[in-house]
């Protein structure tokens, strides 16, 4: 048996939130959390479910409040069960999964929204899977925690739940110093941060970069912080899925900052500009030719470059190097109409500056966000990462079909011994593609 409190709004007609008394030990029971605007994080003996509105549940059409916080007693379990089975949108609803995947899903979910780190790191497992049944578990689980975070976000009055940043710098130039650093002094400040490590390499190298368990050993203790190094599988697309899926599922957890890593070295950083709110280039104090592995591209993409290691001998070869890029960087097309890119200089290693950049951080958040420039960014940010997605999809799809997989090796050949143009070659693929769907 449960018991149910609604919470409503001075005039009555806000339904604020219901809270559904659960003995601490008992478990949420399932259809609950299937249902996709039931939110609820438990607090020793209460689990807390918010909804945006009284639409969300006519039966309580009939409430009359008497106090903006009076509390009243509604339903029995039954009844709601029964609104719940009705009301749970088609789109959401969960076909095709077995009992056991659907209690994988609901223990996730819970798990997930309710901050267990533990249930975080299955999550981004599930999502970098490659075998297609746990893709499609971890698209049902996905689906979820999108209606999760578009409620967390009303409430928020359509702020967004976690500041979203991307931080790039060749190797070497201090990244894991610099995170682990600054990482600490938003935990101090009581933010949860979670650091997403995007490595290309551990793919091809069978080494990781980035996902070294020596980095940020400090941080890696400290129970608001979450690090995940996430192999990528060589290609772009994977980038783009696992990334920007893990994004959202530690937004989904809680997390106040999402910092995501990558090297700088290669064409990763493009895809990470494209699924973050800010960008930063983190560099060492560096010249040209120490640094000619950094594309230019990216520095066209920075939104503040932070000069590292401006620290003892460092400090005026550092000096030198913020002069030239704050005049390079007035040369660069300016993207956004209330933020032109800062170049600041930093040391991850005294902790000189790191408060400043988070000042200068968040004020560039909250310029884009009064400006609406952040929510456009988000959604043409979407956008991207739909037909990243396609392509990816089309790509793998169009390479194993039957009608080209044997046939690719060979025009492959005659491309590259020159008895065949790369454009005929793809043509003859397509129309084979084509006739063959
Ligand atoms: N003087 C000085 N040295 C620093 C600073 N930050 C990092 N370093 C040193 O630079 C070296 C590289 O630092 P890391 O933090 O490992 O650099 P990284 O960019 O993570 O390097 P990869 O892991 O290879 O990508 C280490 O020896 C650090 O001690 C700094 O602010 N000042």
């Amino acid at each position: 048996m449960f018991f149910f409190l609604f919470k409503v709004s001075a005039n009555g007609s806000e339904l604020i939130s219901l809270l559904l008394l659960i003995p601490s030990k008992m478990k949420i029971p399932s259809l609950l959390l299937r249902f996709p605007r039931c939110y609820f994080s438990r607090r020793t003996c209460l689990t807390s479910f918010h909804f945006t509105s009284r639409a969300d549940f006519p039966c309580i059409e009939s409430l009359t409040p008497v106090h903006p916080y009076r509390t009243k007693w509604i339903c029995s379990s039954n009844s709601l069960r029964r609104e719940l089975c009705q009301q749970a949108a088609p789109d959401q609803q969960i076909e095709g999964l077995s009992d056991k995947e659907q209690r994988l899903v609901d223990r996730l979910y819970s798990g997930l929204i309710q901050g267990h780190r533990a249930c975080l790191a299955e999550a981004i497992t599930l999502v970098e899977s490659t075998q297609s049944r746990k893709k499609k578990i971890a698209q049902v689980l996905l689906q979820k925690v999108l209606s999760y975070h578009r409620e967390q976000e009303k409430l928020n009055q359509g702020k967004p739940l976690a500041f979203r940043v991307g931080l790039s710098g060749p190797p070497g130039a201090g990244k894991s110093t610099f995170i682990e650093c600054f990482g600490k002094m938003l935990t101090e400040r009581k933010y949860k941060v979670s650091v997403l490590a995007v490595d290309p390499s551990s793919s091809t190298s069978g080494g990781s970069l980035l996902g070294d368990k020596t980095r940020m050993t400090e941080l890696s203790r400290d129970m608001n912080a979450y690090i995940r190094p996430s192999p990528t599988r060589g290609t772009l697309g994977g980038v783009t899925r696992t990334t920007n899926e893990a994004i959202l599922l530690c937004e989904g957890g809680g997390y106040d900052v999402v910092l995501v890593e990558t090297v700088g070295v290669g064409q990763s950083e493009f895809a990470v500009a494209d699924m973050v709110d800010m960008f930063i280039l983190l560099l060492p104090p560096a010249g040209g030719d120490e640094l000619q592995g950094i594309k230019r591209g990216i520095i066209e993409m920075a939104d503040l470059v932070a000069i590292n290691k401006a620290d003892g001998d460092l400090i005026v070869p550092a000096r030198r190097i913020q002069a030239e890029y704050v005049s390079a960087m007035k040369l660069l097309r300016k993207r956004s109409k209330v933020w032109r890119p800062k170049v600041m200089r930093i040391s991850a290693k005294t902790g000189e500056g790191i408060s400043d950049m988070w000042d200068k951080m968040t004020e560039f958040r909250d310029l884009m966000l009064t400006s609406g420039e952040l929510i456009a960014k988000r959604r043409k940010q979407q956008k991207v990462w739909m037909w990243n997605l396609i392509q990816e999809n089309m790509l793998e799809h169009f390479r194993s079909h039957l009608a080209v997989k044997d046939k690719i090796p060979l025009l492959e050949e005659k491309v590259l011994s020159g008895v065949l143009s790369p454009g005929l070659a793809a043509d003859l693929l397509l129309k084979a593609f084509k006739d063959g769907l």
